[in-house]
């Protein structure tokens, strides 16, 4: 049975889901170390933000197939390290999108109200109603910096609540915006004119300290901002300086740059115009069931063997194209493997051709699946669909893609050409009755075969006799043929022969076969 750590706190319904499939062990609170000292044992991993998925972790982690994120944010994960490694990393995109959003608005009206100290200074015994006079958020503009599912969110209940909408988004359309009574403006615009700014975007090198002493310094004395989305998009030193000499009116946080935030932090000191919650934008009862189940599902299908249906680290390879595309991803994989063998190792290209209703559709699944096929007699198993790619660009090798909507012969066909060490080869092959695998020809020689697992090739003149004589040989090694075919451009020119065989062949038989005259070469393939 297989084996899954769960490192951090999730809800008793991913486990559950979990438990059908696999034994599961939840430790928490474990140091990258002591992570790494026990991350051998396992199959999968499901983590939240609390746990470091560290390069050392994953290269420990030998057994390790899948990292499930139950969240959003995988910045906790070193997502190249797990794609170098063919380990699939997945998250629950959508499954506490509302919490997220809703810990945002609370955050804006809490700042508004003062609700936090109003509530410490009563349960101190006080009753000062003037200290708190807060202000309303009714016909005051709110800044909306990244509006993807929370920012949209929280824009839709924000308008609700009366607001003026500026939001910021360099990948939105203005019409996607204007649909959300959005007004899609530049970010210093933003910063200029906005009471309150809620950042909603992920934090990457060029988001990191986004907001800092200059920017903060174009802000209007009454702008509050909310950052429930990724700490270090605040410079933390330079909001708390500008919080302290009133260059803004006040901060809440939920995200900080290093998380637990430190004893000595100075966003700690600060007084009414901050609140800070320990990361807890994500902590419902709803989001956190959402989220468990999402990624206890992927991680459940994958160990079976399925595909996950968010992998953050599958280029274009979603779970409903996969499985739409299913049968022509194994075309692809079976001829990418087989021509893969016929060039040889040190393949320097891969030319994928895609004719009739296939050079339609996505073509990038389809070109993975073939560098799956072409490196998996080198790999193995150590190749799949998330590093199929990486690999091949740790290679070299250089991948050509050509399309012809053209319909000739076939609906739909694939050819592909490798060069490598043995030299260029190709092989075409289609789908019979959409699901049947077919090889239609190989280095142009037209042939109708389906693949099998043991596979003898051989180029020869076509002659009376040569044929028979490789039969003999073959049953003189105790080698049963199941079937064969031959395909030639022209009679008593060149032409190929392809044997399925029971089992591999023999040592030493190759070399007999190419002594047969006329023959001129012999592959072996085992698919
Ligand atoms: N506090 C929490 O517990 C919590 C919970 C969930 C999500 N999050 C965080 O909230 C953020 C938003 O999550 P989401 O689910 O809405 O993600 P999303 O991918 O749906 O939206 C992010 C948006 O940010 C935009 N964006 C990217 N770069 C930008 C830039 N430089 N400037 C402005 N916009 C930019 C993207 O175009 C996208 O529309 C993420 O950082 C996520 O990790 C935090
Ligand atoms: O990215 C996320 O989903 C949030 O930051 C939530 O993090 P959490 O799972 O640790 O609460």
């Amino acid at each position: 049975m297989p084996k899954v750590l769960v490192s951090d706190p999730i809800d008793q319904a991913g486990i559950d889901i979990l438990s059908q499939v696999a034994q599961v062990d939840v430790q928490t609170k474990l140091s990258p170390d002591e992570l790494a000292n026990i991350i051998g044992d396992y199959d999968a991993l499901m983590i939240r933000s609390g746990t470091k998925v560290t390069q050392a972790v994953i290269d420990a982690g030998q057994n390790l197939k899948i990292i499930g994120r139950a969240g959003v944010g995988v910045d906790n994960v070193d997502v190249p390290a797990a794609t170098r490694r063919g380990i699939v990393v997945v998250n629950s995109p959508e499954g506490n999108t509302i919490a997220a959003a809703e810990h945002a608005l609370a955050m804006m009206l809490s700042l508004s109200r003062y609700i936090p100290v109003a509530d410490q200074s009563v349960k101190a015994g006080e009753w000062n109603r003037k200290a708190f006079t807060g202000v309303e958020v009714y016909k005051k503009t709110l800044g909306v910096v990244g509006l993807g599912k929370i920012g949209s969110h929280v824009a839709t209940v924000a308008r609700a609540l009366g607001m003026k909408l500026l939001a910021y988004d360099p990948f939105i359309s203005a019409d996607r915006a204007e649909k959300l009574g959005c007004r899609l403006v530049e970010l210093d615009l933003l910063f200029r004119e906005a009471d309150y700014i809620t950042l909603h975007l992920p934090k990457t090198p060029e988001t990191a300290n986004l907001i800092n002493a200059k920017t903060l310094a174009t802000m209007k004395p009454t702008t509050r901002i909310i950052n429930c989305a990724r700490g270090g998009i605040i410079d933390e030193v330079a909001l708390a300086d500008a919080l302290s000499k009133d260059v803004i009116a006040g901060a809440a946080l939920d995200v900080y740059a290093e998380e637990p935030l430190g004893p000595d932090s100075p966003l700690r000191s600060l007084d009414r115009k901050a609140i800070l919650t320990p990361h807890l934008g994500a902590s419902t009862e709803e989001a956190q069931i959402n989220v468990a189940t999402d990624v206890a599902e992927q991680i459940r299908d994958v160990l079976l063997g399925l595909p996950a249906k968010s992998a953050v680290n599958i280029p274009g390879l979603r779970a409903d194209v996969m499985e739409q595309m299913r049968p022509y991803l194994q075309l692809a994989e079976t001829l990418g493997n087989l021509v893969g063998q016929l060039a040889g190792g040190r393949i320097e290209s891969l030319n994928v051709q895609m004719q009739g209703e296939l050079a339609q559709k996505d073509s990038q699944p389809v070109v993975i699946a073939a560098l799956k096929g072409l490196l998996s007699h080198a790999l193995q198993e150590r190749v799949n669909y998330v590093n199929a790619n990486i690999e091949a660009k740790e290679r070299g090798i250089h991948v050509i893609e050509t399309r012809d909507t053209d319909v000739k012969g076939y609906t739909s066909s694939l050819r592909l050409t490798a060069v490598g060490s043995l030299g260029e080869h190709s092989v075409s092959g289609v789908l019979l009755g959409g699901s049947e695998i077919r090889v239609t020809d190989i280095d142009e020689f037209p042939i109708n075969v389906p693949p099998t697992k043991h596979m003898l090739f051989t180029l020869h003149r076509d002659m009376p006799g040569i044929i028979g004589k490789i039969g003999s040989l073959l049953g003189s090694f105790n080698v049963n043929i199941a079937s064969m075919q031959v395909g030639r451009k022209i009679v008593r020119g060149d032409a190929v022969m392809v044997l399925s065989i029971d089992d591999p062949l023999p040592e030493g038989i190759l070399d007999e076969i190419t002594k047969v005259p006329g023959i001129r070469d012999a592959y072996t393939v085992s698919l």
